[in-house]
């Protein structure tokens, strides 16, 4: 039994350590779930091992529990058995003392009428005692052997009543002792003393009757045994009841609690994170959670929706990796890694791409995640795009500088109250802001140069189109109007309504006045002020446009005879000054409606308007007006100090109700001047299309000449002059085109034409530089080596700023003697500008050049200017020569050059004799040189010198 109770209380002992350990193991853990920083929803959670624990201390005091009723009920089977024998042997000890005392009964004389019987006991088998005797000691000690054990097991108070034993076990003893005496002596064969008889009778009944009372008291015994097992077992029953109740609130209770609340707690974090996980995945922002290595292992929806990656894409790269867009430097990522480095998170505004690399803005939180239970770690990364944020920002900024921009800017309300300007604004208007604030802007500035129509078109544009701009005059606050280009913008709310108005302006006084002066520039002619070429050209095109509609009008092409002259003798200042009188002159013979216009140069074109229906008078009209226009620039000008005489030659073309192109009336008008010119000049021409004809063949002509020099086409020829005897002392070399179509064109229809598009400059160079290459040569031969050669110099090529100097070069160049070289000019040039003419005169005289002057006696001979100039020879014009004969007055000229080249100390020769008369006529008033064909034609070279074999 004790055995028992250990066993039980080394059972309860370990269920109790058990028990204090799951608490403490629970304690800990409550600890550790609060004090190593886990989270606030894992405190009283139990772990695993608790509950493993739990568990097992059950399954420990169940197994233990199990042990201990399996050993009771194996000690109470073991001690029912032995009791069950007790009993049994108690019985037999019974049995036997019941034999020996019938086997006594048998050995006593029986009884007779109550004397007693004399007669001998009847015979008994010793055996058969001998055998009941073995039996009982046998039982005797079996019995005692079970009582010993038992008194052994059992607890004192559940020992057998020792007296009872003792007395059964005295009972007993004299019993067997007295049988004993019985045996021997039946063995002995002597008849058993009745003494031994009487005292084994005696012995048998205290024998019997102890046990008898030793049965009932063993049975009694087991009985109480019996009743104590049951209480014991009732006992057991509780305590196992208790146990099972301490496991059950201790132990099973607290799990199941801990377990469910762990449930609860981990339903709740379920349901947390579904709504976490909802939130994640419905959020606008971009959510990403990383490895420790930033790799992603998890982005939202509005990830992919932001970044344009899908997650499969983005899935194991890192965020830096997928989103990076190369600036390594950029502030806000640079805060994020140092944070990342601590171990602490961040939160940053940071430049990305997106997969189309477009720039993303990202407004990125990144914050660590903690140690989980698999002991991994990593990022969670909530993002915004901010991209169009930061536009917007960029915009604002941009928008800020604006406002303070160089154009003015006024923001009202709907009602135009200003509610800001700009600096610009005040600068232009000259109101400060304090001044505008308040104030409707229209009142503010209006310059009342506007009608109402004007600001009523202003205000329909701006509410159909939310915009206007346009051209306004306003007032500034000291008073000024002035232009500014002007735009307004309607701001609208979100239902379209008005809210504001935005005005930028910028004051344009400036650009209108660039624009009047480019306007000027580009149609009218900066000398005189008159309409240029452009704007004539309009306003024909105007007039053309008007098609039959048009009245009668005529454009008069007038062109200045002289002006060249002016402008190449007195400069260009004073061709300027008479050009401004001759513009002033024409506007004052026109009406206002009117064009004149100068064309270029000494070029004018007029346009005379609604003149008469008729054809006839409208003609009639033109023709006087054109007179009236030719009379008055006839008039001598002032110029400065100089007295000018000029006058114009005006060509006329009737516009014919808009039936020709522009072009073709200005080359229908010009044609007539070039008729008029051709007439005399001075005079007035209608277009004659004959006429047309000519100045056709004269352009063709000029393409030609242009390409007469480097074409090889032009060569001189040379015309003898002889003395008195007729000997040759030199030639003039004359110009000749050979025109590959034309034959020998005569420098008669060439020259002028030259001259007028400047050819005569390269021309004239290449006929001098010729002239010397030839005097060049005939100096190598005896018979030339003397012979002077004039050459002509015309005025455009004389008054060439280094025309000395292409003289000088010429002559070094070819090696001719400046003596043999003679330059002969033109009355007309040498008059013109005559200091520059005696300067390049003398220059190119102290080189040892000679001069002549042409065609004398056309012009204004005077002695005063031929005194002033370095000449050598005056040449009689030929016209002269050829009517001299037959005209007193020219033959009184060709008498009076003579004698006033003797005077001078000039020589002089005449051009175009022809007949011998001529030369008796010239030889009697003194003249000895001669030239013309009677001494011989222009002839190319060979042929000249030819000539002179035969004449020398
Ligand atoms: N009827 C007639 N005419 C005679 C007679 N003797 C000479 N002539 C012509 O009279 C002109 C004389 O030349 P010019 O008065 O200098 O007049 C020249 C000269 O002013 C100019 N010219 C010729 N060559 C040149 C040149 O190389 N340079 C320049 N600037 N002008 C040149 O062309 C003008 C005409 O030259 P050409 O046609 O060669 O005409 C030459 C010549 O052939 C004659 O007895 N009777």
């Amino acid at each position: 039994m004790a055995a028992g109770w250990l066993m039980a209380m080394a059972v309860g002992g370990g269920l109790l350590l058990g028990l204090l350990l799951f608490r403490a193991l629970r304690q800990r853990a409550r600890r550790r779930g609060t004090g190593h920083g886990r989270p606030e929803r894992f405190e009283g959670v139990i772990s695993h091992r608790q509950v493993r624990m739990a568990i097992y201390l059950v399954l420990l005091a169940a197994g233990g529990h199990a042990l201990l009723l399996a050993w009771q009920a194996e000690s109470s089977l073991e001690r029912y058995g032995a009791e069950a024998e007790a009993a049994n042997l108690a019985g037999r000890q019974r049995m036997h003392s019941q034999r020996i005392g019938r086997i006594v009964s048998l050995l006593a004389p029986p009884e007779q009428d109550g004397a007693p019987d004399p007669a001998p006991a009847r015979a008994v088998d010793p055996a058969a005692l001998a055998e009941v005797l073995a039996q009982a000691k046998r039982d005797t000690a079996a019995l005692k052997t079970l009582l010993h054990a038992a008194a052994m097991r059992e607890p004192a108070e559940q020992a057998l009543d020792a007296t009872v034993l003792a007395r059964w076990d005295q009972a007993r003893t004299q019993l067997l002792r007295e049988a004993e005496a019985l045996l021997a002596a039946l063995r002995a064969g002597t008849p058993a003393a009745r003494q031994r008889i009487e005292g084994l009778q005696q012995a048998v009944e205290p024998a019997l009757a102890a046990a008898e009372q030793l049965v009932a008291t063993i049975d009694a015994t087991i009985q109480a045994r019996r009743r104590s097992e049951v209480i014991r077992s009732r006992l057991w029953a509780g305590a196992t009841a208790v146990l099972l109740l301490a496991m059950a609130l201790l132990v099973a209770e607290p799990t199941a609690r801990a377990v469910k609340a762990q449930y609860l707690q981990i339903a709740a974090q379920t349901r947390e994170l579904e709504r976490l996980a909802l939130v994640a995945e419905l959020t606008q922002n971009a959510v990403m959670i990383t490895d420790g290595r930033f790799r992603m292992v998890w982005v939202n929806e509005a990830f992919c929706q932001i970044t344009g990656y899908a997650q499969g894409e983005a899935l194991g790269r890192s965020l830096s990796g997928l989103l990076h867009c190369g600036a390594e430097q950029q502030p806000g990522l640079v805060r994020i890694q140092q944070a990342i480095a601590s171990g602490s998170g961040a939160r940053s505004q940071v430049l990305n791409r997106r997969k189309d690399g477009s720039a993303l803005w990202l407004d990125i939180d990144v914050q660590p995640l903690r140690e989980d239970t698999d002991g991994r770690s990593g990022f969670v990364a909530v993002a915004a795009d901010i991209t169009e944020r930061r536009r917007a920002q960029a915009d604002l900024r941009i928008a800020a500088i604006a406002f303070d921009s160089l154009e003015a800017i006024a923001i009202t309300n709907a009602e135009q109250v200003i509610l800001r300007v700009n600096a610009a604004f005040t600068r232009i208007t000259g109101y400060s802001a304090a001044e505008a604030h308040g104030q409707v802007v229209g009142r503010l500035l209006r310059s009342g140069r506007h009608g109402n129509d004007f600001y009523e078109a202003m205000w329909r544009q701006l509410k159909a189109r939310r915009h206007w701009q346009g051209e306004v005059w306003n007032r500034r606050k000291d008073g000024q109007v002035y232009p500014e280009w002007l735009s307004i913008t309607a701001v609208t709310d979100d239902d379209g309504a008005v809210v504001n108005y935005v005005a930028v302006f910028t004051d344009i006084t400036q650009k209108k006045l660039a624009d009047e002066t480019i306007h000027n520039l580009a149609f009218y002619d900066a000398l005189t002020e008159l309409p240029n070429r452009r704007l004539m050209r309009d306003r024909l095109d105007q007039l053309q446009a008007a098609g039959p509609r048009q009245q009668a009008a005529a454009v008069l092409f007038i062109d200045l005879d002289n002006f060249k002259e002016l402008n190449d003798s007195r400069g260009h200042d004073v061709g300027d000054a008479l050009l401004i009188e001759v513009a002033r002159r024409l506007r004052a013979c026109v009406r206002v409606h009117d064009t004149v216009s100068r064309q270029g140069g000494d070029e004018f074109v007029v346009i005379l308007c609604n003149l008469h229906p008729a054809p006839s008078q409208a003609g009639a009209d033109a023709q006087a007006v054109a007179e009236k226009i030719r009379a008055a620039l006839s008039l001598p000008y002032q110029v400065g100090s100089i007295e000018w005489h000029c006058t114009a030659s005006i060509g006329i073309c009737m516009l014919e109700g808009g039936a020709q192109p522009v072009d073709e009336i200005l080359k229908r008008a010009d044609i007539a001047m070039y008729e008029a010119k051709r007439a005399g000049r001075n005079v007035t021409r209608f277009y004659d299309p004959a006429t047309h004809a000519a100045i056709q063949e004269r352009i063709a002509l000029e393409a030609d000449l242009r390409q007469a020099l480097a074409g090889g086409q032009l060569l001189l020829h040379f015309q003898p002059q002889v003395d008195a005897q007729g000997r040759p002392t030199g030639a003039e070399a004359l110009l000749r085109w050979r025109h590959p179509a034309r034959g020998l064109v005569p420098p008669g229809q060439f020259i002028a034409l030259a001259e007028e598009t400047d050819l005569i400059l390269p021309i004239g160079q290449w006929v001098l530089e010729e002239a010397c290459s030839q005097l060049r040569r005939w100096s190598e031969a005896p018979a030339t080596r003397e012979l002077q050669l004039a050459v002509n110099v015309s005025a455009r090529q004389f008054r060439q700023a280094d025309f000395v100097e292409q003289v000088r070069q010429t002559l070094r160049e070819s090696g001719a003697s400046p003596q043999r070289l003679k330059l002969e000019l033109t009355e007309s040039l040498v008059l013109v500008n005559l200091e520059d003419t005696l300067a390049k005169m003398q220059a190119i005289r102290a080189l040892g050049v000679r001069f002549a002057i042409d065609d004398f006696g056309t012009g204004q001979s005077s002695l005063a200017y031929l005194t002033r100039l370095t000449l050598d020879q005056l040449k009689i014009d030929q016209a002269f020569v050829a009517s001299m004969l037959t005209s007193h007055t020219d033959a009184v000229i060709v008498q009076t050059v003579i004698g006033m080249a003797h005077s001078l100390g000039l020589d002089v020769i005449a051009e175009g004799v022809e007949t011998a008369a001529q030369v008796d006529f010239l030889q009697s008033s003194g003249c000895h040189a001669y030239q013309g064909y009677l001494f011989g034609k222009p002839m190319p070279i060979g042929q000249f010198e030819r000539h002179l074999g035969c004449t020398v």
